[in-house]
């Protein structure tokens, strides 16, 4: 496949394209905000690594960047990726293969840059796993009762409590600090897919409290938990929705992100988020399958969970990736792997490695244990998709046995998963 007659793919490397990015951009995500008023933001696209697709007129037709991430937390390492992003078609030329060009031009960018994953969030469930990506972390959000009752931490009641406007100058680095040290708790463990601010677009686009995006609500207010030494144990951000049914308080307190580094920091945040004035509930962001509200939470039901998609990853170095990440079993399998959109990942591969240790990755002419293809990789590569479950739907072939074996150590203790969409 080509990209349509009289189109070719161009760098977007000046930020003098931004108005022209995002009147393109507003075809492909409509939005109620304004242009002038999207001009005004920190856009974190990564000029230098976003490329468009121009019609004969140099018009946009399509475009595609891709952030260049330092640190992807995979289960047991820290390990360079590319998050892709900003993928967007204008309608008057979708389905006509651009996407499916603009896919096999990241990964061969990616594979030239040393990266041996690629990461997603989908605008649309049904997209990606035809380009090998597997759905690789599930979200939860809630919408909890005020006052529901939670089980007790010791330690709670002695954490200090600060409640204030959000303001980015004064309070940016102390929450990317605490954001960003999530990524390694539980000490030893980590939380596989918990993608920081790393570069400074990023952050300053996680700082942003622009009024243009606050949809009527009040400004962001920020919460955060310290120890007796003044130490920060976590943080929320939040903004209340004003609310009334009948003469009787209905607001909602909208969470945008919850952080918190242990038991009693999360106890403690709650704590506050649940009783808050004139607030009926709390709505949440995405938060991990365990995020410990779930369990602190006496009637986790009446929280009424919503589980989606949020993470998908795409192996585009199989040896690497295969041995860049850790295992929470000791394991030696042979995978027979189909990979239709990047040839060298497909073939027979031996995969040995000792529990949460050393891996090592080679190809072979042994037998097979077990037979998948690249997106199912890619789908149990954060630990949280089980390779056992993909077994039960047809999509990796094996003996109960081998199927046992490598679903435990391709698993991992803490589910992966992010605080934010990107
Ligand atoms: C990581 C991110 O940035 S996610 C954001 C994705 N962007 C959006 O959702 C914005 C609105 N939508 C669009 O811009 C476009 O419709 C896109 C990017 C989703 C698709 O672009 P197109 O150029 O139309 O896709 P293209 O023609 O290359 O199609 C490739 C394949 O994907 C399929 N496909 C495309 N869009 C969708 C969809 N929304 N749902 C399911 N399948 C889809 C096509 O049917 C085609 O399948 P096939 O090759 O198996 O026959």
């Amino acid at each position: 496949m080509q990209l349509p007659a009289g189109t070719q793919l161009v760098p977007l490397d000046s930020r003098d394209r931004l108005e022209e990015v995002l009147r393109f951009d507003a075809w492909a995500y409509p939005t109620g905000v304004a242009i002038s008023d999207l001009l005004e933001l920190a856009i974190p696209l990564p000029w230098g690594r976003a490329w468009g697709v121009e019609n004969e007129a140099g018009e946009l037709a399509a475009m595609y960047a891709a952030y260049t991430l330092a640190s992807f937390p995979v289960p047991g390492a820290v390990v360079p990726g590319a998050w892709l992003t900003w993928v967007g078609v204008h309608p008057g030329y979708r389905r006509r293969g651009i996407l499916r060009e603009l896919i096999a031009h990241h990964f061969a960018d990616c594979l030239s840059r040393g990266e041996a994953i690629s990461g997603l969030n989908a605008a649309e469930a049904g997209i990606y796993g035809r380009f090998g990506y597997g759905m690789a972390a599930t979200q939860v959000s809630l919408t909890i009762p005020r006052g529901a009752s939670l089980r007790d931490v010791a330690g709670s009641a002695e954490l200090l409590v600060e409640l204030r406007e959000w303001d980015a100058g004064r309070d940016g680095a102390e929450i990317a600090a605490l954001h960003a040290g999530y990524a390694a708790v539980p000490e030893g463990l980590g939380r596989p897919g918990w993608v920081t601010w790393e570069t400074a677009g990023l952050r300053a686009s996680a700082d942003q409290d622009a009024p243009a995006l606050r949809e009527g609500l009040e400004a962001e207010r920020l919460l955060v938990v310290r120890d007796t030494a003044g130490a920060p144990r976590g943080y929320a951000r939040f903004r209340r929705k004003p609310g009334w049914k009948r003469n009787v308080p209905d607001g909602t307190v909208e969470l945008r992100d919850v952080v918190a580094l242990d038991a009693a920091a999360a106890h403690r945040i709650w704590s506050v988020l649940l009783d808050l004035d004139l607030m009926a509930r709390v709505e949440t962001g995405p938060l991990t399958t365990d995020d410990p509200i779930l369990t602190l939470l006496v009637d986790a039901r009446s929280a009424m969970p919503v589980t989606n998609d949020l993470e998908w990853v795409r192996i585009l170095d199989l040896p690497r990736a295969l041995a860049e990440r850790r295992y929470a079993a000791p394991i030696d399998v042979v995978l027979e792997v189909t990979d239709a959109l990047v040839p060298a990942n497909a073939g027979r591969w031996r995969v040995v490695a000792e529990a949460y240790g050393h891996a090592e990755v080679t190809q072979t002419a042994e037998e097979p244990d077990l037979w998948l293809d690249i997106r199912e990789l890619g789908a149990a590569h954060l630990g949280a998709t089980s390779l056992a479950a993909l077994a039960q739907a047809g999509l990796v072939r094996g003996d109960t046995q081998a199927i046992a074996r490598a679903g435990t150590a391709w698993s991992w203790p803490i589910a992966a998963g992010a605080s934010w969409v990107f």
